[in-house]
């Protein structure tokens, strides 16, 4: 950072917002702006943010805009009284391998593209994939005074991820209060305006679980289970965890339902079919969509190319699935974040 790209950035803005700026910097396009919102009350902070946010995006050179506010003892905006009502649904499984992290990152993009300011935790502390499939694994999140800004995604979704933070490859061999301290300053990062933030949760139910849903306290869990018995038994002991946690189940996706070969066109169900449907009737949850077994979503989700950024029918079954969940928001309560 230069001191001159500094001083471009508060000669930017307005004599009086300049004064609230306790840092500004400039790299690669991206502006990284720290704003003290001391002594002021709701209105005067939206104000505040308001015209430096105008200026600051019509920079030339500015390609996108961190912007923080912090309180007088150095808390953010997103611990003080005035915070935007910011909600959180954590998407959870039974069991690894059913396709959590596919689930999670696509219904960001799709849900992003329903116009909802979304954003990913990947709270898979021990195997993180957001990265990868987001396409940002070279990426390195900021942080000021410890607090991190997620890392932008080329399809409208910040994240934030271990994956971020560890050299690829690398084992993470934590204990469970050092992973859910771990997921707490992923949570409690710099989300700016973001409405939504969607949980990827590590497999299972134990201490990340935990305190996910005791600290941060989701508006709701979507469930996801491949259609074979075994996941499913699984899947039905997740929902029982939200439930016993007082997190309403959203419902539940079918993942790996169905698979159209890609050179005759014959459909076969290598895990069954309908299972998870099933599932969610005997549980009395919504079901919220199926998602077919597909060559393409694997070679697509491994290449960083969501498939729900585009129209196929692979990514029409990712839309379908995030406009339930949208639905489903619209309904539920707001809770402060
Ligand atoms: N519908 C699908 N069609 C084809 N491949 C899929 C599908 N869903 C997921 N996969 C693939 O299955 C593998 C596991 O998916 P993913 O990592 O999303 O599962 P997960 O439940 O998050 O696993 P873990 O618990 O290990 O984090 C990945 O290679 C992914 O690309």
């Amino acid at each position: 950072m230069s001191d001159e790209t500094s001083t471009t950035l508060r000669n930017a803005v307005p004599e009086a917002a300049r004064a609230r700026i306790s840092s500004a910097r400039l790299a690669d396009g991206v502006a990284t702006v720290v704003l003290d919102a001391t002594g002021l009350d709701a209105s005067a902070r939206t104000a505040l943010e308001a015209v430096v946010r105008a200026e600051l995006e019509a920079l030339p050179g500015v390609r996108e805009l961190r912007l923080a506010l912090m309180g007088s003892r150095g808390e953010s905006a997103s611990t003080a009284p005035a915070a935007p009502a910011r909600r959180i649904v954590a998407v959870g499984s039974g069991k690894g391998g059913v396709g959590k992290s596919t689930l999670s990152a696509n219904l960001a993009v799709a849900l992003a593209r329903l116009g909802v300011r979304v954003g990913l935790v990947d709270a898979d502390i021990y195997g993180p994939s957001q990265p990868r499939l987001l396409g940002n694994a070279g990426s390195r999140p900021e942080a000021h005074d410890k607090v991190m800004f997620p890392v932008p995604s080329e399809w409208g979704v910040p994240v934030l991820s271990m994956g971020h933070l560890v050299e690829p490859g690398r084992a993470i061999a934590w204990r469970g209060p050092m992973a859910s301290g771990a997921l707490g300053q992923l949570v409690d990062a710099h989300w700016g305006d973001v409405e939504l933030l969607l949980i990827d949760l590590p497999p299972g139910t134990g201490d990340v679980q935990l305190t996910m849903v005791q600290k941060h306290k989701p508006v709701g869990a979507v469930i996801v289970s491949t259609p074979q018995d075994l996941a499913l038994i699984d899947a039905t002991r997740a929902m029982s965890f939200f439930d016993q946690a007082g997190v309403p189940v959203i419902g539940m996706v079918e993942n790996m339902s169905g698979y159209v070969c890609p050179h005759c066109g014959e459909s076969s169900d290598p895990f069954g079919h309908g299972g998870a449907e099933a599932a969610a009737a005997e549980a009395g949850v919504p079901f919220l969509g199926h998602i077919p077994l597909d060559l393409k979503i694997r070679q697509d989700s491994d290449a960083g190319r969501p498939p729900a950024a585009g129209d196929s029918p692979q990514g029409k079954a990712f839309l379908a699935v995030a406009r339930r969940l949208a639905d489903w928001l619209a309904l539920a309560p707001a809770t402060p974040g």
